[in-house]
């Protein structure tokens, strides 16, 4: 299978702030969720992916090209949504098409329409600096979605909209993937959002790549274990990933394959997953 996106050992270093040795990649026709809390380098990986601030060693390939050699041909084959949106302030959504028109070969204005009908935004009435947050957003996704993209890079898309629109983008990224060839990069701190429609996670923190896979597999791995203090101790301890203690006993994330065969644990969600293993790292 061919990845849309590779990144091998990128590094940014800031003052104050450092992603460090990222390696992830994602495999065409797929969706891959990038999780984290506030300030973890979610925008800052989507900006050296787009090649905006420039890495100071690794290397990414996007849709199979070095980023360093040609990417701004490569730029037309990806729509992208920032983290705050930016267009000129002045331009209603009818100017927009005139603009992205002559910036994008493959502009499709009927889908555009048919995206800024769908998210009922106004045509001429409005200007985007009387936009609110998520018109903005919507306006940006409209407009990633109308030149015919193969990636999809998308900064906390769901930010700002309200949760039927959410439903709505998340189940247009969904479709969007049904074609083979055709990626999304998403980033989002709303997990929920990511475990309905993602293929891969990439959590990060502080910086760093804590956890990279399949959400299938991450589901199919971990269990929620409830029971006491006590009973707790009589599995091996390599089964257990974090635990929570609550009024009634304690809530402990398992590690299936290592606990007793046949032993039945609750599904965890892929929330719970990352919290209780970020948790686990930090201690
Ligand atoms: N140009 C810059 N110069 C210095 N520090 C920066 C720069 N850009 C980002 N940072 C720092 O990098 C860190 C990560 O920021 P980033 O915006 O990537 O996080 P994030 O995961 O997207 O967070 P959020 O969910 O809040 O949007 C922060 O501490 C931020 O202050």
């Amino acid at each position: 299978m061919k990845n849309a996106l590779e990144l091998q050992n990128v590094s940014k270093s800031f003052k104050g702030f450092e992603t460090k040795d990222m390696t992830f990649s994602l495999p065409e026709g797929c969706i891959l969720g990038l999780v984290g809390k506030n300030g973890a380098g979610k925008s800052t990986t989507i900006r050296l992916i787009m090649d905006m601030i420039h890495k100071d060693s690794g290397t990414i390939y996007v849709l199979g090209k070095n980023i360093e050699e040609d990417f701004t041909e490569t730029k037309q084959d990806i729509g992208v949504v920032l983290d705050e949106p930016s267009f000129p302030e002045y331009v209603t959504a009818d100017q927009m098409n005139n603009i992205m028109k002559n910036i994008y070969r493959n502009w499709d204005e009927k889908r555009y329409y048919e995206l800024i009908d769908q998210f009922e935004l106004p045509k001429w009435k409005k200007q985007f600096k009387n936009y609110s947050k998520g018109m903005k957003m919507k306006l940006a996704i409209a407009v990633a979605l109308s030149h015919h993209a193969k990636l999809l890079i998308l900064d906390e898309p769901t930010s700002g909209l309200d949760p039927f629109m959410r439903d709505e983008i998340l189940d247009i990224l969904y479709e969007f993937t049904r074609e083979e060839d055709q990626s999304v990069l998403i980033s989002s701190h709303i997990v929920s959002d990511l475990e309905r429609i993602c293929d891969y996670i990439a959590y990060i923190d502080q910086g760093s790549l804590k956890l990279y896979e399949e959400k299938d597999c991450l589901i199919e791995q971990y269990g929620i274990l409830k029971c006491s203090k006590e009973e707790l101790k009589e599995f091996d301890e390599q089964a257990v990933k974090g635990v929570r203690e609550n009024p009634y006993g304690v809530e402990a994330l398992v590690d299936r394959s290592k606990m007793p065969k046949d032993y039945e644990t609750d599904m965890a969600t892929l929330e719970e997953i990352i919290v209780f293993l970020s948790k686990g790292q930090e201690e």
